[in-house]
């Protein structure tokens, strides 16, 4: 029987299993790098790992291995007790210790650096890393909490090294908050990946090229490129090639050491591949999760069931507000009975002092089936829309409503039970208003930029600024310094298509350095702030202003 009925989505959203995303949220941006892996929108996060295999590029470089060691070398250095160090991206900073030999690290930074900006901390795109790695190659799922903190400066030293004796590397991980097990586990999941690179150790094998890795889990294919046990099964059956485990000097065998430290009682466990499977989850997680003291994670992220992207909110020259974005539904199998061809959505909008409702139809993407891909299975279907709004009513928000067109299934959801998926529109990005002058022929070391919002009239009294993540080069340092840097934007009396709004303008020379970055408008402070977020100055590049 067909039915009309809406359903309120704390019913529909008990059946969904969902993650309870409000939108919006500070984590957003991670959330997309954990969501939009492949697909038509994508961020591609996981590409550097995809296939877990080594790296077409350079020789013996295993990038997943490269992204799992660089997480545990920064939360080595975790002291419990102090609440200093852990997962804080200090590692950043350490790398030409005698502890942190190699090029993982700051070959892993390269890459994470197309991913940093003013949304994400460096720290959570390590974790993000541990978690990316860990499923491209095979492993489980590790729970990712982001919350993370970025250290400024380098943190204390201690990361262990192979010609320690098991004691100090006992004290060491004790030091973290790690007991005798979990230093075994977390030192076997760690070493199911990678290997020994001979121009970093160059004495534990004399006939090794530089290039050349002597891989924990031999030569197999199967097992090397594989998050799999066989790095506990090998090491049980005396067949391990590990060169920690077998290596000709055993002063440096020290995986040998820790394995055998509780009488091999937690590597039979880990020959078991489920418990495998799921002891590292346990370890990796509290591995990521060691932060310094004060800092708070999140509870384990999902992906959002829905998510709304605004791609525009502006003032345009008929007067009206141009109202554009999308729609991303969850529709994994198995999590969500969706049907991506079954499915059809539209925003019932409210205005903004409540008074007034109106819908606005969206319409499926097609482009690559209008899907994308995220870890572990996640799949989603993205619906465009794309309306004008009269300026003098506005917008403060709207609900999603979901059909199943074939049966009329009909679903309303309200940002999890907060009433609306907010929108404020007293300050608007006006980008067709906005440019950077890239032209070659500026022989400076800056582009001249502009920036314009249109600011709502009853607002027109707070103070508008430009919120933006300035980048610094920092000498021997491959990530850029960020910091937030507040530029004010000015009234001007430039005429406007509506009585509502008025133009505000920031008119500066943007370093070259920072012509890629992101950046957020803001009205006002406090309570009463108001935000576009999540804009970046590239888009801007080449463009020219247009006048409205
Ligand atoms: C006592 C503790 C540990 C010692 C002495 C140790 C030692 C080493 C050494 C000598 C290498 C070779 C690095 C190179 O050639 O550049 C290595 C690689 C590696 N370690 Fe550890 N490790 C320890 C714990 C861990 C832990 C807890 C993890 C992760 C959870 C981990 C993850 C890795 C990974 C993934 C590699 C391979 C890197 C690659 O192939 O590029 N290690 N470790």
């Amino acid at each position: 029987m067909r039915s009309n009925s809406i359903t309120s989505y704390a019913l529909v959203g008990a059946q969904l299993a969902s993650a309870g995303w409000v939108w919006p949220s500070k984590h957003d941006a991670i959330e997309d790098l954990y969501s939009l892996q492949a697909g038509v929108i994508r961020h591609g996060f996981i590409d550097n790992v995809n296939p877990c295999s080594f790296n077409e590029n350079t020789k013996g470089r295993q990038d997943a291995a490269a992204w799992v060691r660089t997480a545990y070398h920064d939360a080595a250095t975790h002291d419990k007790e102090a609440g200093t160090g852990g997962l804080d991206a200090s590692i950043l900073f350490e790398t030409d210790r005698p502890e942190n030999p190699g090029t993982a690290f700051n070959d892993t930074f390269s890459f994470f650096s197309a991913h940093y900006n003013g949304d994400v901390q460096l720290a959570d795109l390590i974790a993000l890393g541990v978690v990316t790695a860990t499923a491209s190659c095979g492993g489980p799922k590790v729970p990712l909490r982001v919350g993370r903190v970025d250290a400024t400066e380098a943190g204390r030293p201690g990361v262990p090294e192979p010609q320690q004796d098991l004691d100090t590397h006992k004290s060491i991980f004790a030091k973290a908050g790690f007991g005798t097990e979990d230093m075994i586990a977390m030192v076997a999941c760690g070493h199911t990946l990678g290997g020994v690179h001979h121009e970093d150790f160059p004495n534990m094998n004399e006939n090794g090229n530089a290039g050349e890795t002597s891989r924990f889990e031999g030569n197999d294919n199967d097992h090397a490129f594989q998050f799999d046990n066989a790095v506990a099964t090998q090491y049980l059956d005396g067949s391990s090639e590990n060169p920690l485990v077998a290596g000709h000097n055993d002063t440096t065998n020290s995986d040998k050491r820790i394995f055998g430290a509780d009488g091999n009682k937690t590597m039979k466990a880990l020959s078991d591949p489920e418990k495998f499977k799921t002891m590292c989850a346990d370890i990796f997680a509290r591995m990521i999760d060691s932060v310094p003291a004060g800092v708070e994670l999140t509870e384990p992220i999902e992906s959002a069931d829905l998510k709304p992207y605004i791609t525009s909110l502006a003032l345009n020259s008929n007067g009206t507000l141009d109202f554009a974005g999308r729609i991303r539904v969850r529709v994994t199998k198995g999590v969500t009975d969706r049907d991506p061809e079954d499915l059809a959505v539209r925003l019932a909008y409210t205005s903004r002092d409540g008074s007034k409702n109106g819908t606005i139809e969206t319409t499926p993407e097609r482009l690559k089936g209008g899907m994308s891909s995220g870890l572990f299975d996640e799949v989603f279907k993205w619906f465009n829309f794309e309306t004008q709004i009269d300026a003098s009513t506005g917008i403060k928000g709207f609900t999603i409503e979901m059909t199943v067109p074939s049966t009329g299934k009909a679903s309303v959801f309200d940002n999890e039970g907060t009433g609306l998926y907010p929108v404020q529109d007293a300050i608007l990005y006006q980008k067709k208003q906005s440019c950077m002058d890239t032209s070659t022929a500026q022989a400076s070391d800056s582009f001249p930029f502009t920036l314009t919002a249109a600011v709502r009239k009853d607002q027109a009294e707070a103070a508008a600024n430009m919120e933006l993540a300035f980048r610094t080069p920092r000498q021997g340092i491959v990530i850029d310094k960020l910091e937030k840097k507040m530029f004010p934007l000015k009234k001007t009396d430039k005429k406007t298509p509506s009585d509502e709004y008025v133009l505000y303008e920031l008119q500066m020379p943007l370093a070259k350095s920072s012509w890629s970055t992101s950046m957020n408008i803001v009205l006002g402070q406090g309570a009463g702030e108001k935000r576009v977020t999540r804009l970046v100055t590239n888009d801007l590049a080449g463009v020219a202003c247009q006048p409205l």
